[in-house]
């Protein structure tokens, strides 16, 4: 009965910042999707309890927490007449469509109203609650990461793993206290329903889990971690808020295992510079399609009309050496020809910046302009080469700022001098340390990718 834990925190998570972007010189601004954290486990394993503490940690965003139990179906009364014969562990005691239909309402930023369900009366009561929509929002209960759809709901997946004898203890004193319940009443379900169903519906759906939480609310480590790593995905929500000009590319498991590698010191230098070039790539197109469009029909093999888009052709990119020179094969390989001029920029005491060499288009001041540097660390150089530009007649709002990954003060330095370029990035980071190095960062990129490390 008891499950085995391993204790294991795999942080296996996707972003929730979705972009879209109708490809012309104004996207749309990026959909702002919450955080969603689904935490299940066996009955009284501590759910509640560890929601309560993540939601105390959080106390200056907006979290809303919402209860599985709250979409119980009602019992008839032919049902409740045989009560002690219902399960209401499995899976169809739940009405899971409602529960789906009121979470697509609160991801796009409705207001919800979500049933109130009594365990004495075993019904669902009036006043139903309203629920706000929030920047977190937590779904607990016994199953909910039981089911393929709820569960793809989920940027992060919590199993509270609480040995069982300790929850049947603690099953017996909240029933009878909380519950209406006597003591017979509730072994006796527990033997015939709560049981064969954690092992049959709830225990299996452990491993679907990114964190496992052993001992559940007296694990004050395993709560410290989740809240931490919640506060590091708002803090990149809140400046794709604040600078709706970053745009951050859609997170896939595929682009988080490249980020594995590219960060994890142990990477061969072939390695980081493959799947460097493969990140590169996507941040490029990507910076593509922020670029105007004219319409543009044509006619297919089959005779039929295809309403196109011919992209912008008068581009070019210009690489802050030696890094972004790491940038420019991707920019070649998507848009043939391309011109690309350079900057060399040095360090000139703490904060300043010396232009060192420039070479770039003659006509530069009528081109669309991808400024290529993987790495955007205090944003210090990044002012100094927009600003060259800006002195060269580009417009601002012509400017697209291409990276790997972004340090919360270079957006911040950047986006507050020149509000109207466009920052696309693959990840953002926490912070610079006093070194000026992005944490958790990926070291000296340019050593890295050219072998002089
Ligand atoms: N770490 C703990 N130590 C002691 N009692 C606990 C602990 N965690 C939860 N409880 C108690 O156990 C019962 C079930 O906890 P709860 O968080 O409601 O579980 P769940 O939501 O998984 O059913 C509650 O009465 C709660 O106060
Ligand atoms: N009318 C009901 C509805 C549910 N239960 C039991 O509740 C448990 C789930 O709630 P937790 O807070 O323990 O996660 C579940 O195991 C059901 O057996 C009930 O007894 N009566
Ligand atoms: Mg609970």
């Amino acid at each position: 009965m008891n499950s085995e834990t391993t204790g294991a925190l795999n942080y296996g998570i996707t972003d929730h910042i979705s972009i879209q972007s109708n490809g012309s010189d104004s996207p749309r601004l990026p959909h702002k999707q919450p955080f969603i954290i689904g935490v299940a486990g066996g009955t009284a394993s501590g759910k509640t309890t560890v929601c309560n503490m993540i939601i105390s940690q959080l106390h200056d965003q907006r979290v809303v927490l919402v209860n599985q139990d709250s979409f119980y179906r009602s019992l008839n009364e032919e049902q409740l007449k045989k009560v002690h014969e219902y399960n209401f562990d499995h899976p169809d005691a739940f009405n899971t469509e409602l529960l789906l239909s009121c979470m697509e309402k609160l991801r796009h930023g409705q207001l919800v109203s979500i049933p109130s369900y009594d365990f004495k009366t075993h019904t669902s009561i009036e006043p139903s609650h309203l629920v706000n929509p929030a920047d977190v929002i937590i779904l607990e209960g016994i199953l909910i990461l039981h089911d393929s759809e709820v569960r793809n709901l989920m940027n992060m997946k919590i199993f509270v793993d609480t040995d069982s004898d300790v929850r049947l203890s603690r099953r017996i004193q909240r029933d009878t206290v909380e519950r209406g319940r006597n003591v017979k009443n509730v072994l006796d379900q527990y033997a015939r329903f709560v049981k064969p169903s954690f092992d049959e519906f709830i225990l299996p759906s452990k491993k679907f889990a990114d964190v496992i939480i052993p001992r559940g609310g007296d694990n004050h480590v395993a709560i410290d971690l989740i809240v931490q790593h919640i506060l590091t995905k708002l803090g990149q929500h809140d400046l794709c808020k604040i600078y709706p000009n970053v745009f951050v590319i859609f997170s896939t498991f595929q682009i988080r295992g490249m980020h594995t590698l590219v960060r994890d010191v142990k990477t061969t230098k072939h390695d980081f510079v493959f799947y460097s070039d493969r990140l590169i790539r996507l941040v490029v197109e990507h910076g593509l399609g922020h670029l105007p469009f004219t319409e543009k029909q044509i006619i297919t093999p089959t005779g039929s009309v295809y309403p196109g888009v011919v992209f912008c052709k008068r581009l070019c990119g210009v690489s802050v050496i030696r890094s972004g020179e790491s940038m420019e094969n991707a920019l070649r390989a998507c848009c043939k020809g391309i011109k690309i001029g350079k900057i060399l920029i040095h360090p000139d005491g703490k904060n300043g910046r010396q232009l060192i060499y420039e070479k770039l288009p003659a006509d530069i001041s009528s081109r669309h302009v991808l400024l290529l540097d993987p790495v955007l660390a205090s944003g210090n150089s990044a002012v100094k080469a927009v600003s060259l530009l800006l002195s060269k007649g580009v417009p601002e709002t012509s400017v697209i700022f291409l990276n790997l990954i972004a340090a919360p003060e270079g957006i911040h330095t950047v986006c507050r001098k020149f509000p109207k370029l466009k920052i696309v990035t693959s990840e953002i980071d926490s912070s610079l340390n006093r070194n000026f190095e992005v944490i958790p960062g990926m070291g000296e990129f340019g050593d890295r990718y050219f072998g002089t490390d």
